[in-house]
């Protein structure tokens, strides 16, 4: 039994490199692919925003020296980079996808809309919304934040390579303990830095929830749909 019927999963783009220092590790592509198909195989609605980590961040170009509108275009078209080959990853295994991108770049990608991403979500086709927001100064986890609300998902999976919310980073700090829910209001007072405030403020005012799950090991992203307590819940 599946817990949610349409979903809004973001993938970090860091963690496409697997353990390269850069770029798509084809084998960490194809078990993100894997994973997604299994759901999407259970009949859930999967929309898939993709971050740009592994290839350009718009804020480590502006320390470089790059003017920061002009580092956030790479990043945002390091999503789109990432989207194509998420796309072509599920599409080798037989899971319907398409791309749409929030900036207009057709043939690449068809130009987002609420009305397409609903249609080819309730076709049973895996929807990855590429290039962020479309603006510069945001984060991919805004642009996730942003198209789970248009589409109307039931939860906002944010998978990443940490397996929920912690008291502190937990890569930097051993003694930090897990959180198995959270409120929106403890994550600003506690100011826990898992996600942008940006994001979290929409998905607050929003009423949409979050799930923060380790993406990495196989198998997670369907005990999370099937609503097995793995992970942290952010709720209001
Ligand atoms: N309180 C916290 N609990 C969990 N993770 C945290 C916390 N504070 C910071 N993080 C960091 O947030 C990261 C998850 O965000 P994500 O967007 O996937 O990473 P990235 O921005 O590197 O792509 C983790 O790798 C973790 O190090
Ligand atoms: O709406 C958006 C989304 C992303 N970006 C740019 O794209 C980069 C890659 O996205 P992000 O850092 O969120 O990727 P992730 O951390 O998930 O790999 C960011 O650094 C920004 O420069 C942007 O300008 N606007």
């Amino acid at each position: 039994m599946v817990k949610y019927k349409r979903v809004l999963l973001k993938l970090s783009g860091e963690s496409l490199m697997g353990d390269q220092q850069y770029g798509i590790d084809s084998q960490r592509l194809s078990e993100y692919a894997e994973q997604i198909k299994e759901i999407a195989d259970l009949g859930v609605q999967v929309g898939i925003v993709i971050g740009g980590g592994n290839i350009f961040r718009g804020l480590s170009g502006a320390a470089k020296g790059f003017d920061r509108v002009k580092g956030d275009s790479m990043g945002m078209l390091a999503t789109v980079i990432n989207s194509l080959a998420l796309n072509s990853a599920l599409e080798a295994i037989q899971c319907k996808s398409r791309v749409l991108t929030a900036i207009r770049m057709e043939p690449i990608g068809e130009f987002y809309s609420k009305q397409k991403a609903v249609d080819y979500l309730s076709q049973g086709c895996v929807t990855i919304f590429s290039a962020g927001t479309g603006n510069p100064y945001f984060t991919t986890d805004t642009g996730s934040s942003l198209r789970g609300i248009e589409i109307e998902a039931d939860v906002m999976l944010k998978g990443t390579r940490v397996d929920g919310i912690y008291t502190a980073d937990p890569e930097k700090d051993s003694t930090a303990t897990k959180f198995e829910t959270i409120t929106f209001d403890e994550i600003y007072h506690k100011d826990l830095r898992v996600m942008d405030l940006t994001a979290t403020t929409m998905c607050k005012e929003n009423n949409l929830p979050i799930i923060v799950f380790d993406m990495d090991t196989k198998g997670n992203l369907k005990q999370v749909i099937e609503g097995e307590n793995i992970g942290t819940l952010v709720h209001n």
